[in-house]
């Protein structure tokens, strides 16, 4: 939910910054205000601005002062689109309020004092645990195949509402134009609401007054969103009291519908087929801030190889990179935080089953995807949730808790299929509680290394026995791929050569597409990222078919061709 009527004070820029390895920040009240003269950038991770604190994933401080004239009768609360793991504001040195969690948006009620400075001062706690989501131990010893980057790392920014205003809207469409717009308005005056809706050119369709928080119209005629064209109708809602406006907000909205039957995926009536990737948020210096620019490269770069859709593997994406993926047509697959690939590194069978069966922990999760649909529930390019990415679903408490996990978040949101990323093949035992099956395949790369044929065999043995099982449910292939460190070559191919990873993806695609169960190939990855430090890493995982800063591997052309000639839209 956006405005263009809220003032706003944006925060980006430079903020004082004070390391607290010992925890003793809080006893000694920094809260009132750090002493240092460090200086970090905001918003970006804190990793690599400074080598000294390149490994650094323990408690930092940041703070910024700010100079408020006067913000009349409103209300102000400072927005965080991100930053963690667990944040800990005060503001003019009384404690605010603490969130758990680095990839979902979050805000806080603040009070400022006007003509004067305004000491904002906020703690990150980056220290890794097995209870976090994602799970590790400390930074090298990780469930998950990424670095633990810190801090501040989206947008941060004051927003001024009045007292009434609108506290959130979901909004739900159909192909044919229908559209249902529902409100949660926060006003303890008598109130009415006001919808436009307003197209590509500018054309006002719909104005009108209504004091219901339930909207629902047939538009008509409207241009469906689709990856071909991605049609965004720009959807205002305002309130009033007393014919005075009070605010206003609005939603960028796609009509389109999604639907799983006869073991395909369709959008608005038509099966559809994902091309794609898996990608990252990963950017030199940035860390885990995407400059505007760089989603905007790598998008124009997905859309030349032919690419239709991505998963936010394995967290939400920031808002700017899904705004991206609205604007530009691409469908995803939206991922909360929850990675378990090398669970096994991080705790014991015994620890795995108990985590899973803390209801605890079943709680933190609930919130957390909570906080993802609701800041992403309205978007048209977001077509299914994966739940989670290679979980031990072999055990019988993992696979319950998927089970739970599908059920509340279809409460949340019903109008999406569901699915998660497996990596136990046959031997998975929640695979019927999903939609959609999603698996993660790298035989010929960690199994029958070197030998690529075999690799592929194995997998289409696997896929056949999974699809006798489920006749029904439509499989994507949400992973596959091989290291390829750039400019080394190998005739034959040999691992981490660019030709071993362009023969990986192409036999692949060309043995296993024959299957018309298989709705979708993501290549694993969209550009090398970095990851923990271990013996099977350079720094960086090399998958990526672009390098970090978006060169092209011998990989890419390869998978043009096979994105563009070898495989339905
Ligand atoms: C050691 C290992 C074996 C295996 O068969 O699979 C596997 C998968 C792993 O994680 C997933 O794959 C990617 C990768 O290894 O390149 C990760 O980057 C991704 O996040 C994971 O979904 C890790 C290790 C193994």
């Amino acid at each position: 939910m956006r405005s263009f009527y809220r003032p706003k004070i944006d925060l980006q820029g430079f903020w004082k910054f004070k390391i607290d390895s010992e925890n003793v920040g809080e006893k000694n009240e920094w809260g009132k205000g750090l002493e240092s003269e460090d200086i970090i950038y905001v918003p970006a991770s804190w990793n690599e601005q400074n080598p000294q604190w390149d490994q650094f994933s323990s408690i930092a401080w940041y703070q910024k002062d700010l100079f408020v004239s006067s913000y009349e009768s409103k209300k102000a609360w400072i927005v965080f689109e991100g930053a963690g793991y667990i944040t800990k504001l005060w503001i003019n040195g009384e404690y605010v309020g603490t969130h758990e969690g680095s990839f979902t948006q979050f805000k806080f009620p603040i009070k400022l004092n006007t003509n004067e400075f305004n000491k904002i001062v906020v703690k990150i706690d980056n220290t890794p645990s097995p209870y976090n989501l994602p799970p590790a131990k400390d930074l090298n010893i990780a469930a998950f195949d990424f670095f633990n980057y810190g801090g501040i790392q989206r947008p941060v920014y004051i927003e001024f509402v009045d007292e009434c205003h609108v506290e959130d809207i979901t909004v739900y469409t159909k192909s044919n134009g229908h559209l249902k717009v529902e409100i949660l308005p926060e006003c303890n005056q008598k109130y009415s609401l006001r919808f436009k809706l307003v197209d590509k050119e500018g054309k006002v369709l719909l104005d009108e007054e209504s004091s219901n928080e339930i909207y629902e119209k047939d538009v008509g005629n409207v241009t469906p969103w689709s990856p071909d064209n991605p049609y965004l109708y720009t959807l205002i809602v305002e309130i009033y009291v007393d014919e005075n406006l009070k605010d206003s907000i609005y939603e960028r909205i796609g009509f389109r519908d999604v639907e799983v039957k006869n073991g395909r995926i369709y959008l608005n009536g038509k099966p559809i087929f994902l091309k794609g990737f898996g990608r990252h948020e990963d950017f030199p210096i940035l860390g885990k801030f995407m400059y505007g620019a760089v989603l905007v490269r790598d998008f124009y770069l997905m859309r030349k190889i032919g690419a239709n859709s991505f998963r936010t593997s394995h967290y939400p994406y920031s808002n700017e990179h899904l705004d991206l993926a609205d604007e530009m047509g691409f469908l995803v697959i939206l991922e909360p935080p929850l990675c378990y690939s090398n669970i096994s590194r991080v705790m014991s069978q015994e620890e795995i089953a108990k985590m899973f069966s803390d209801i605890k922990y079943f709680e933190k999760v609930k919130h957390t995807i909570k906080e993802m649909i609701r800041q992403h529930k309205n978007r048209p390019s977001v077509i299914m949730y994966s739940v989670m990415n290679e979980p031990p679903s072999d055990m019988y408490e993992v696979a319950e808790f998927i089970k739970k996990e599908v059920k509340f978040l279809k409460t949340l949101d019903s109008s999406r299929p569901v699915t998660f990323a497996s990596h136990r093949s046959v031997r998975d035992l929640a695979l019927e509680y999903v939609d959609i099956i999603s698996l993660n395949y790298y035989h010929g790369w960690y199994t029958e290394w070197g030998d690529i044929d075999s690799g592929v065999r194995t997998v289409a043995m696997e896929l056949e026995e999974i699809h006798k099982k489920f006749p029904e449910k439509p499989i994507i292939i949400t992973e596959f791929g091989a290291d390829a460190i750039y400019g080394l070559h190998s005739d034959p191919p040999q691992m981490w050569s660019e030709e071993y990873q362009s023969e990986m993806i192409r036999k692949y695609i060309e043995a296993l597409r024959k299957n018309n169960y298989i709705v979708g190939f993501h290549i694993w990855n969209f550009a090398d990222f970095r990851t923990p430090q271990n013996p099977g890493r350079t720094i960086l995982n090399r998958k990526g078919i672009f390098t970090r800063d978006r060169q092209p591997k011998s990989a890419a052309k390869v998978v043009e061709e096979l994105f563009k000639n070898k495989l339905s839209s």
